[in-house]
């Protein structure tokens, strides 16, 4: 449909990129399908920026080769980029533009893309076009930096970090866009620190760290790990004996009338037990992914064994 040669839009191949002595990413191996949605998680310096410049050709791989939209982003790279909708983690936009002259200007460098797209997708995001990008705040710069990757509708798009600097309720319009992007056959590759963000609308995620994949992990097998803090405020103090028992519960504390515990999968036997006391209040947290999933991963058997592609 996209004019794919192949079922694969990303492949990466053994991919390593050293910063002189320094470790970008090291012996990377990882496919993404065409149509799928690919959360790429990892902690701070992991390397999922390095493994998406390599991608776009913005770095040379230290060794590895990659080949996307059945491309050499070396050789093809024009070709490339045409087909490819990029979000980069820091965006720095040059000049005094308004939004609207800089995404002509984009549109443009495209080869013409459809004005309608580019104020739909302002509006979706409720952005106003008419004001200067520089003057914008962080959050007003991420969506320009959205509209621009998503306007042409791009066979691909690969996005570092795209919801940071939104606020919760644009998160979702962009999950949506990403679910819509997916909906309409394009191959997203999105990265992230936080687990939650691409959990609902990711197919499979690949977990980097230390520069190296961890695991690839279809999104199903990992909302049956999904460990929660909770916190539950009561009318009267409560002892902590009954809820240690508790199946999934565990890192039960209890000072007086608050109990903090984590939960394990299903919240239901906490929410039975807490319902025979006066419930006050309840917090409950998604899943960090740095204390939990990749914890999992690393305290476990077998962790780091890059061979789980969980296909
Ligand atoms: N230009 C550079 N020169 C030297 N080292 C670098 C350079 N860019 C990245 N690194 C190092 O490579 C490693 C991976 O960094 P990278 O930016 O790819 O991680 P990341 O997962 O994208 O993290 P973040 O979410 O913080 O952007 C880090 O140890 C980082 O310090």
């Amino acid at each position: 449909m996209w004019g794919m040669t192949s079922d694969i839009a990303v492949f990466a191949e053994d991919l390593t990129k050293f910063y002189g002595r320094r470790r970008g990413i090291e012996g990377l191996t990882l496919e993404v399908r065409a149509g799928e949605v690919m959360g790429f998680l990892g902690p701070n310096g992991a390397g999922k920026t390095t493994t998406i410049r390599l991608l776009l050709d913005f770095l040379r791989p230290t060794s590895g080769r990659a080949t996307v939209l059945g491309l050499d982003p070396r050789r093809d790279k024009a070709a490339l980029h045409r087909r490819i909708g990029y979000l980069p983690g820091e965006l720095a936009f040059p000049g005094r533009e308004k939004a609207e002259d800089l995404l002509r200007f984009f549109a443009e460098a495209r080869g013409g893309v459809a004005w309608s797209q580019v104020t739909d997708l302002a509006e979706r995001l409720d952005l106003d076009l008419s004001r200067p990008v520089r003057a914008m705040s962080k959050g007003n710069k991420q969506k320009v930096g959205l509209v621009q990757a998503f306007m042409h509708q791009p066979a691909l798009l690969v996005l570092d970090e795209p919801t940071s600097g939104l606020d919760p309720l644009m998160q979702q319009e962009f999950l949506g866009m990403v679910r819509d992007a997916r909906d309409a056959g394009q191959t997203v590759f999105m990265s992230s620190h936080v687990l939650a963000e691409v959990q609902h609308t990711a197919d499979r995620v690949a977990i980097i760290r230390d520069g190296r994949l961890a695991a690839v992990e279809r999104v199903e097998s990992l909302g049956k790990r999904a460990v929660r803090s909770v916190e539950i405020h009561f009318g009267d103090p409560v002892e902590p004996a009954e809820f240690v028992v508790l199946p999934g519960v565990s890192a039960v504390v209890v000072s007086g009338p608050v109990l903090r515990c984590t939960v394990d999968g299903r919240l239901d036997p906490l929410i039975k037990a807490a319902a025979r006391h006066d419930v006050v209040d309840m917090l409950s947290t998604e899943p960090d992914l740095e204390e939990t999933f990749l914890s999992f991963y690393y305290h476990s058997e077998g962790a780091g064994d890059a061979s789980r592609t969980g296909a």
